[in-house]
C-alpha cells in the first residue's frame, strides 16, 4: 500500500542521518520526486529514490545560464557534433536525446552519420575537418562502433580540448593524476548525484561493480581520490568488483559497502540480501530486456529496484537516474570545451 512521504520519514530518518549532514537534508528533499515514496507499515527502510530527471533539470537550468552568459558576451553559441556510425537502435536514442537536450539549452548540435560499413580511414578524416574546424567546440563519436573500428584510434583522433566525452588517452590520464580534465558522462553523472544528494563520502566504503573504461573505472578514480586536489576527489575507500570476483565475494563486499554502484551490464545481479540497511545505491546499468508475456521492451538496471528499494538508504531507478544526468553532464562539458576555447 503506498502511503505519503511524510509517513515514511520518521521510519527512515536514522538511516538518513547516517548519510547526511542535517544541512544539506534540507537540499536534498527539494530535489526528492515524492510521488515515487512508498513503503508499507511493517518495513523499516523504504529508500528515498533519487530523481535523476529531476537532478538534471537542476543543472539544465545552470547549463542554459551560462550558455547565455557566454553569448550575452558576444560569444557564439557553443556547439556539438556528434558522429553516429551505423544504425544501432540505442545509439539512436542515445544520440537523439544528446541533440535534443541541446537544443533545449541553447546549444547547436549536428548530428554526423556515417554507415556501418565507413572504414576507419574514413572516420578519421572526419574527426580531422571537425577538429579543425573552430565553430564545432565539443566532439563526439556514440560508442560502441562496428568491429572493424580500433576504438581507441577513434577516441585518441579527436582533439583533447574538444574532447567531450574525455576518451581521449590525455584526458584520463589526467582523470587518473587528479588533474583538471573533462570527466566522462557517466562517472561525472554519478558524482553530481551523490554530491547534490549531500551524500557523505569520505571515509566510506564505496563497491564499484564493473571495471568498464569509460564507466568503472572512472568512477573509482573519482571516489577513491583526494578532496583537496585540482580536480577533488570522494576520500571513499574503493573497492572494485567485476566478472572474476566470485558471487560470495561480490555478497560480501556488497554487505560491508555503504555505497553501491552497480555498472555490471547485468540485469538483476544486486539483490536485496546483499545490501546494507540504509546503503546508497546508485544504479548505472541499462539493459533492455524483453518482458516474456506481452514481448515488450523493458529498460532496466543492474539493481532488483523494487527488492533494494525496501532496505537501502537511497536508490536511484532506471530509467530516470543516471542516464538523464548523463547526458546533462555531456552537455556541462561542451559549454566548458566552448570557455576553454575562450582562454587561448
Ligand atoms: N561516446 C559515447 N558517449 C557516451 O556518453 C555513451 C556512449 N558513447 N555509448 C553508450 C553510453 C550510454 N549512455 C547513455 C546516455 C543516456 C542514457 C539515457 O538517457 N537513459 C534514459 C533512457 C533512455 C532510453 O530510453 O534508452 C534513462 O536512463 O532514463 C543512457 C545511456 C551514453 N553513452
Amino acid at each position: 500500500m503506498a502511503i505519503p512521504a511524510t509517513e515514511c520519514i520518521p521510519l527512515k530518518i536514522r538511516g538518513l542521518f547516517r548519510f547526511c549532514y542535517r544541512t544539506k537534508l534540507q537540499k536534498t528533499w527539494n530535489i526528492a520526486d515524492r510521488r515515487e515514496f512508498s513503503c508499507s507499515a511493517a518495513k523499516s527502510y523504504a529508500a528515498r529514490v533519487v530523481s535523476g530527471t529531476a537532478i538534471a533539470r537542476q543543472i539544465h537550468k545552470e547549463i542554459q545560464a551560462s550558455v547565455e552568459q557566454l553569448v550575452g558576451q558576444g560569444n557564439r553559441r557553443p556547439h556539438l557534433a556528434v558522429i553516429l556510425v551505423g544504425d544501432d537502435p540505442a545509439s539512436r536514442v542515445y544520440v537523439r536525446n544528446k541533440t535534443r537536450a541541446a537544443s533545449l539549452l541553447g546549444i547547436s548540435s549536428s548530428a554526423l552519420l556515417r554507415p556501418a560499413g565507413v572504414t576507419q580511414a574514413e572516420l578519421l578524416d572526419l574527426i580531422d575537418q571537425m577538429n579543425r574546424d573552430w565553430r564545432v567546440s565539443g566532439l563526439l563519436v556514440q560508442l560502441p562502433l562496428p568491429g572493424h573500428i580500433n576504438e581507441r584510434a577513434v577516441c585518441n583522433a579527436i582533439a583533447p580540448e574538444k574532447d567531450v566525452d574525455g576518451f581521449h588517452i590525455v584526458n584520463i590520464g589526467k582523470l587518473v593524476l587528479d588533474q583538471r580534465t573533462m570527466v566522462p558522462a557517466t562517472p561525472a553523472a554519478v558524482w553530481e548525484i551523490i554530491q547534490r544528494t549531500g551524500i557523505e563520502t569520505v571515509g566510506k566504503n564505496v563497491l564499484v561493480v564493473g571495471r568498464s573504461k569509460n564507466v568503472g573505472m572512472p568512477i573509482a578514480m573519482l571516489l577513491h581520490s583526494d578532496r583537496n586536489h585540482e580536480r577533488p576527489g570522494g576520500d571513499a575507500t574503493v573497492t572494485i568488483a567485476h566478472r572474476c570476483t566470485p558471487r560470495e565475494q561480490l555478497t560480501h563486499h556488497c554487505r560491508l559497502a555503504d555505497i553501491v554502484i552497480a555498472a555490471a551490464g547485468v540485469p538483476q545481479l544486486i539483490t536485496a540480501d546483499m545490501v546494507k540497511e540504509g546503503a546508497v545505491v546508485i544504479d548505472v546499468g541499462i539493459n533492455r530486456i524483453q518482458e516474456s508475456g506481452s514481448g515488450r521492451i523493458r529498460l532496466v538496471g543492474d539493481v532488483d529496484f523494487e527488492g533494494v528499494r525496501q532496505k537501502a538508504g537511497f536508490i536511484t531507478p532506471v530509467p530516470g537516474g543516471v542516464g538523464p544526468v548523463t547526458i546533462a553532464m555531456v552537455m556541462k562539458n561542451t559549454v566548458t570545451a566552448a570557455r576553454n576555447a575562450l582562454a587561448h
